[in-house]
């Protein structure tokens, strides 16, 4: 009976008392797990309108509610693309541009869960067509913008300003845009330079290898602990609307001295054989862009001859390559380094070379492509593409044209370096343009320094506590059977 006694008065409270801990344990475990588990994902929201020179596009971003700091958190949710012209366009009737923006701000609203309408940050951004209108008539673009910031403010959301922004801040946001969702930031690798164009502006920007020789070409950032010295430029009227008007005005301008007849025709070597469409001359003396003087008669005929060399060498003469006061320069006497790294080249540099399926290939194959495509008949242009825009459609070789000549010419890339060029719309869900970029730095979302090592995911976290519960329990058996054996074995001794 002593010896049952006394190995029960042994056994029994360590095992209870073993039993107890293992039950706290588990306890305090299951609760941690619990509270710590996020209850559901919230999601933030951010719009931000690009009021471009042709169209305003409205883009709605979301990021979950936890992870404001990190990188490549914030994803383009919905976009919405506002009916009819862009903003500039409304400058005799400003209270239109306003007017303009009601179906895709409604949409919004439907976008977002209405709780977080108060805090959504809403921010116009308006590019180089409001640049333009500005520098004809200041009055216009400041009852255009009072228009457009009169209408947003009348939406739930938390206005933050329209303004129109610079060229630097367009090339800046649309290099933050790429390389934010590229996820390049964060690391030591190298980051993707940006090609932007517009209908009004193009912009160029990129990392250098060599020293940027004027300062308004320079732009620094510190982001996520890392310096990013940048060399940016926007080229004003070199958008692919206005460069065609100044092309096309400096074609008339020939056409005009050497023709006697009326109405004058305008035989175009960037438009299709067989095109002929009766235009009016103030439809593109209209533009800051167009310095020629205006042609006399109002009416002229636009012919097409469909000659790709011919259309190149009419492009090059609004390209002014002399005049550089710098060691380098791309055209117009910019200074511009070398070209250096991969290029993701985005809006109408994606839209004109997708369309002509020239997004990949060497420049001569892309050239040879071109030179069949400019020289097929209109008729049969049209036949083969019956649902595309026919103002688009007619336009497509003098695009590609002006999109070949402005990176071969202008910013000197080569047959070596074409391969870097990436046509690009898209990098995951979000399209590659400034806005991202431009919110992400409105609302402090890219800190100057590396955030803290982020927290476990909760599945890790849950997988670490899964595994130290087992390594308890495991060292708990192992107290369990030590005592039992010592026990034991003191028992033996008595006996
Ligand atoms: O589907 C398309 N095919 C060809 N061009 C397009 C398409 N969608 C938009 N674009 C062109 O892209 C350009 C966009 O320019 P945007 O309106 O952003 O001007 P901005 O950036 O100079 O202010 C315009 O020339 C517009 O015509
Ligand atoms: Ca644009």
């Amino acid at each position: 009976m002593d010896e049952q006694g006394g190995k029960n008065s042994w056994n029994r409270p360590v095992a209870i008392f073993l039993a107890v801990i293992a039950a706290v344990i588990i306890i305090m475990v299951a609760i941690s797990v619990v509270q710590n588990k996020p209850l559901h994902q919230k999601y933030k929201y951010g719009i931000v309108l690009d009021a471009g020179s042709s169209h305003t596009s409205v883009f709605i971003y979301e990021w979950p509610a936890e992870k404001e700091n990190n990188t490549g958190m914030v994803r383009q949710k919905h976009t919405c693309n506002v009916k009819g012209k862009g903003i500039s366009s409304y400058s005799a009737n400003p209270q239109g541009a306003g007017a303009s923006l009601y179906e895709c701000m409604e949409e919004a609203k439907q976008k977002i869960p209405a709780h977080r309408h108060p805090e959504t940050p809403v921010y116009l951004g308006a590019t180089a067509g409001m640049r333009l209108l500005r520098m004809e008539d200041e009055k216009a673009s400041d009852k255009v913008l009072a228009s457009v910031a009169q209408s947003l403010k009348s939406y739930p959301f938390s206005y933050r300003g329209a303004r129109i922004i610079s060229g630097q801040e367009e090339g800046a946001f649309g290099w933050i845009t790429v390389n934010y969702l590229s996820e390049n930031l964060r690391k030591p690798t190298g980051t993707l330079g940006a090609l932007d164009l517009g209908g009004a502006s193009t912009q160029i920007t990129f990392v250098p290898q060599q020293n940027i020789e004027s300062k308004d070409n320079s732009i620094d950032f510190r982001l996520y602990g890392n310096d990013y010295h940048l060399y940016t430029h926007s080229f004003l009227c070199y958008g692919k609307d206005q460069a065609l008007k100044i092309s096309m005005s400096k074609i008339l301008e020939s056409a005009n001295e050497a023709s006697k007849t009326d109405p004058i025709e305008l035989r175009d070597p960037c438009f299709h054989p067989g095109y002929n469409d009766s235009k009016t001359v103030s439809s593109f003396f209209n533009s800051p862009c167009v310095k020629e003087a205006k042609p006399a008669n109002e009416n002229f005929v636009h012919v097409g001859l469909g000659n790709w060399s011919q259309c190149q060498q009419s492009i090059r003469k609004i390209f002014n390559t002399g005049n550089c006061l710098y060691t380098r320069c791309s055209f117009n006497g910019v200074f511009q380094p070398s070209v250096y790294g991969d290029f993701g080249a985005f809006s109408a540099f994606f839209f004109v070379m997708d369309f002509l399926n020239l997004t990949s290939g060497t420049l001569t194959t892309t050239k040879k492509k071109l030179e069949a495509y400019c020289s097929t008949p209109w008729d049969q242009i049209v036949k083969n593409h019956p649902q595309v825009y026919k103002k688009y459609l007619s336009e497509y070789c003098f695009s590609a044209t002006y999109i070949l000549t402005l990176l071969e010419d202008g910013y000197n890339f080569t047959s070596d370096n074409w391969k870097d060029i990436r046509f690009i719309k898209k990098i995951g869900d979000s399209d590659a343009g400034w806005t991202l970029g431009y919110m992400l730095n409105l609302t402090n979302m890219i800190p100057a320094e590396a955030p803290d090592t982020p927290l476990m995911p909760y599945e890790g976290y849950v997988t670490f506590i899964i595994l130290f519960l087992l390594l308890i329990l495991f060292l708990l058996v192992l107290v369990y059977f030590y005592f039992h054996r010592s026990t034991r074995t003191a028992q033996k001794d008595i006996i």
